[in-house]
C-alpha cells in the first residue's frame, strides 16, 4: 500500500474539497453573519423595552428600532438563504469531483480488484459514503458554524450588559464544552468505530439473508437458523447498548442543564432586579437571550455524531484510494507473434498464500492449450493473469516476447478476448450487448452473431437486434447468453482467446451450437481453454495439468493418459460421469 498518511475526518474532507474550500468558507462566513444579524432584533427589542420603561418615551426612536429590527430579520434570512445555496453548490461540486476521482482511480486498479466483494464495497463508497458527505457539507457545516458562533456572540454580548447574569447564563455552554470530549472523544472513538462496523456487517447480513431466502425455503430453514444474520443483529444490539451506556450519563447531564437553564437566570435576575441592580429591560433581555442561545448548541452535539459517521466514510474512501494502481505504459508495442510465455510465475491473492507456484509453460501462436486440474488448482487464475487482472508476485508473463506490463492496457485488451464462466449482460438491446461500444458496423455485428449461432434466435425476438435484455425486456437462457458472449469475442477478433469453462452451463442443444461457434472463433487464434469436460479438449495441441497451484504434467491427451496419474484419474472420473444415470 502506498504511504500517504494524511489528515483525518473533516480536515481530510476539506483537503478533498480542494478549490471548493473557498465556497465552503464563504458559506461558513455567511452563517456567522446570519448569527450576528439574528441577534440584532433581540438587542433592538431590549432597546425598545428600555425606551418604553422610560418616563418620557421617544416614539420616533422606538419606531426606528422596530424598522431596524424588521430589516435585520429580513437580511438575516437572505444571508442564511445564500449561505445554504453556497454550501449546497460546494457539496454537489465536491461530490461530483470525488465520484469522478474515485472512478478514475478505480479504472486504473487491477481488473481483478472488482470482484463481487470489492464491487459491493465500491458501490457503498460511491453511493452511501459520498452521499453522506453531501448531507454533511450542505447542512451540518453551516449549522455547526452557526451553533458555535451564535452562543459565543450571545454570551459575549450578555457579558457587556451584566457579568453576573452572563456568567450564570454561560453554564450550559461550559457544561457542553466539558462533556463533548467525554461523549465523542478518544475514549469512545473505538466504540463508535465498532458501532459503525457492526452496523455495516448487519446491513450486509440482511442483504445476504434476502438473497439466500429461496435456498433457505427449499431447505426448510427459518431466519433464526441463518446464524450469520442473527449474529450480526446481536452484535449491533450489543454495541448500541454499550454506546448508550457510556454516552447517556454525559448526555443526561447536558440535557438537565439545558432544560433547566431558565431557573438560575430567573432567580438571580429577579434578585438583582429587586435589589435595583438591573433594569426590567435587562431582566427581560437575559430571560430571552440567556436561554435562547441553547437550541443551536444541539447542532454541536449532533455534529459529534455526524463527524463520527463522516470520519468512517472518509476512511473508507481513502482505503479505496490507497489501493495500488497499475503502472501504465503509454507506448504501443509491436509483438512479432502472439506466443504466450509464463516464466517462473508465482502469484498470491493474499500475501502469504501462493495460488500459483513457479509456473512455466508456453502457448505457441495459433495453437490450442487446455488447462485441466481439480477445483481450486489455479486454472482460472492463470487465465486472468494473462489479461493482467492481477500483477504477478514473481516471474514474467509475455506475449510475443514482450512482458505484458510493457503493453498499454488498451493494447493488451485488443490482443486478448476473454469468454468468462458467467456471461454478463447489460440492460440494453441485444445489438448493443454484442457491439459493446466497439467500432464495428451493424453488418459486422450480424456476421458475428451468425458465426456464434445466435443470429436466428435474435431474429425471432419481438424487435430483433433492438430487443432489450433484462427487467424491461426479454430474458435469455444461460446457453444463449454464452453465445452472445461468443459473438462479442468473434466481433472483437483478438488474436488470443481465453475460454473459461465456456460450455459449463449450456443445455445439449446450446452446447451443440456453442461448439460450432467455438470452431469459428478459434480459427487461426492462440487459444487457452480452461476446461472441466475433458472430452472436448482431447485434440488440444497441449494439455497442462494443474494441482494445488503447481503445474504437475503437460503433454497431449494420449501421453498424459500414460504418464500422469492425476490426468488418468480425472479421465476415469469424466467417463464415469458420462455414464452416470439416476436410478
Ligand atoms: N479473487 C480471489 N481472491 C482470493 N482468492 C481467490 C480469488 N480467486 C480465486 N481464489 C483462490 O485461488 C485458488 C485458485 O482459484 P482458481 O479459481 O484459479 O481455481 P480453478 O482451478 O480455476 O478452480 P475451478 O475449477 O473451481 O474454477 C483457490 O483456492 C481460490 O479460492
Amino acid at each position: 500500500m502506498r504511504k500517504r498518511k494524511i489528515k483525518k475526518g473533516i480536515f481530510r474532507l476539506l483537503e478533498i474539497a480542494g478549490s471548493r474550500k473557498n465556497l465552503l468558507i464563504a458559506s461558513g462566513a455567511l452563517a456567522v453573519l446570519h448569527a450576528i444579524l439574528s441577534l440584532v432584533p433581540y438587542v433592538l427589542i431590549f432597546y425598545i423595552i428600555r425606551e418604553l420603561t422610560q418616563v418620557q418615551i421617544d416614539f420616533s426612536l422606538t419606531c426606528d428600532y422596530i424598522v431596524q429590527a424588521v430589516i435585520a430579520a429580513i437580511i438575516s434570512m437572505v444571508v442564511l438563504y445564500i449561505s445554504g445555496i453556497l454550501s449546497h453548490i460546494a457539496a454537489y461540486r465536491i461530490l461530483y469531483e470525488l465520484r469522478k476521482y474515485i472512478i478514475d482511480r478505480v479504472g486504473k486498479l487491477p481488473m481483478g480488484y472488482l470482484n463481487n466483494k470489492n464491487s459491493g464495497a465500491l458501490k457503498k463508497v460511491l453511493s452511501d459514503d459520498v452521499e453522506r458527505i453531501e448531507n454533511f457539507i450542505a447542512h451540518q457545516i453551516p449549522d455547526f458554524v452557526k451553533g458555535v458562533a451564535l452562543p459565543l456572540l450571545t454570551i459575549g454580548y450578555l457579558f457587556s450588559q451584566d457579568w453576573r447574569l452572563a456568567a450564570i447564563s454561560a453554564v450550559p455552554l461550559v457544561v457542553l464544552a466539558v462533556l463533548l470530549p467525554k461523549m465523542y472523544g478518544n475514549q469512545n472513538k473505538k466504540l463508535i468505530q465498532n458501532y459503525h462496523q457492526s452496523l455495516e456487517d448487519m446491513n450486509a447480513g440482511i442483504v445476504e439473508y434476502v438473497r439466500a431466502l429461496p435456498v433457505m425455503k427449499i431447505f426448510g430453514q427459518s431466519a433464526e437458523n441463518f446464524e450469520k444474520y442473527g449474529h450480526t443483529v446481536k452484535r449491533f444490539y450489543g454495541f448500541v447498548q454499550q454506546w448508550i451506556k457510556s454516552s447517556t450519563p454525559a448526555f443526561a447531564v447536558f440535557m438537565s442543564f439545558t432544560s433547566n437553564a431558565l431557573l438560575p437566570v430567573l432567580a438571580l435576575g429577579l434578585y438583582l432586579y429587586f435589589q435595583n441592580g438591573i433594569s426590567l429591560a435587562t431582566l427581560l433581555l437575559f430571560l430571552i437571550l440567556g436561554t435562547g442561545y441553547i437550541k443551536p448548541l444541539f447542532a454541536i452535539n449532533n455534529m459529534g455524531i455526524q463527524l463520527s459517521i463522516i470520519n468512517r466514510g472518509v476512511e473508507q474512501i481513502d482505503a479505496l484510494l490507497d489501493q495500488d494502481v497499475l503502472e501504465e505504459k503509454s507506448e504501443r508495442q509491436r509483438p512479432d507473434n502472439y506466443e504466450i510465455l509464463f516464466k517462473d510465475v508465482s502469484f498470491a491473492y493474499q500475501s502469504d498464500q501462493l495460488v500459483l507456484d513457479e509456473i512455466n509453460f508456453s502457448v505457441a501462436e495459433g495453437s490450442i492449450t487446455a488447462l485441466v486440474g481439480p477445483s481450486g488448482a489455479g486454472k482460472s487464475t492463470v487465465g486472468q493473469l494473462i489479461s493482467r487482472f492481477w500483477e504477478v508476485n514473481n516471474g514474467t508473463i509475455s506475449i510475443g516476447g514482450i512482458n505484458i506490463k510493457e503493453y498499454p492496457t488498451e493494447q493488451l485488451m485488443e490482443l486478448v478476448s476473454f469468454v468468462f464462466q458467467d456471461s454478463f449482460m447489460f440492460q440494453q438491446t441485444i445489438y448493443e450487448n454484442i457491439k459493446m461500444g466497439m467500432d464495428k458496423t451493424a453488418e459486422e455485428v450480424e456476421n458475428a452473431a451468425k458465426a456464434a449461432q445466435i443470429h436466428q434466435l435474435i431474429n425471432s425476438l419481438p424487435d430483433g437486434y433492438d430487443t432489450r435484455f433484462g427487467q424491461s425486456g426479454i430474458h435469455l437462457s444461460g446457453g444463449e447468453q454464452q453465445r452472445i458472449q461468443l459473438a462479442r469475442a468473434i466481433l472483437k477478433g483478438a488474436p488470443i482467446l481465453i475460454l473459461d469453462e465456456a460450455t459449463a452451463f449450456a443445455d445439449p442443444e446450446s452446447e451443440y451450437y456453442i461448439q460450432k461457434a467455438f470452431s469459428t472463433l478459434i480459427k487461426n487464434k492462440t487459444v487457452l481453454v480452461i476446461a472441466h469436460r475433458l472430452s472436448s479438449i482431447t485434440n488440444a495441441d497441449q494439455i497442462l495439468v494443474f494441482d494445488r497451484g503447481r503445474m504437475v504434467s503437460k503433454g497431449k491427451h494420449e501421453d498424459l493418459l500414460k504418464n500422469s496419474t492425476l490426468y488418468q484419474r480425472m479421465w476415469d472420473a469424466h467417463n464415469r460421469a458420462k455414464d452416470f444415470v439416476i436410478q
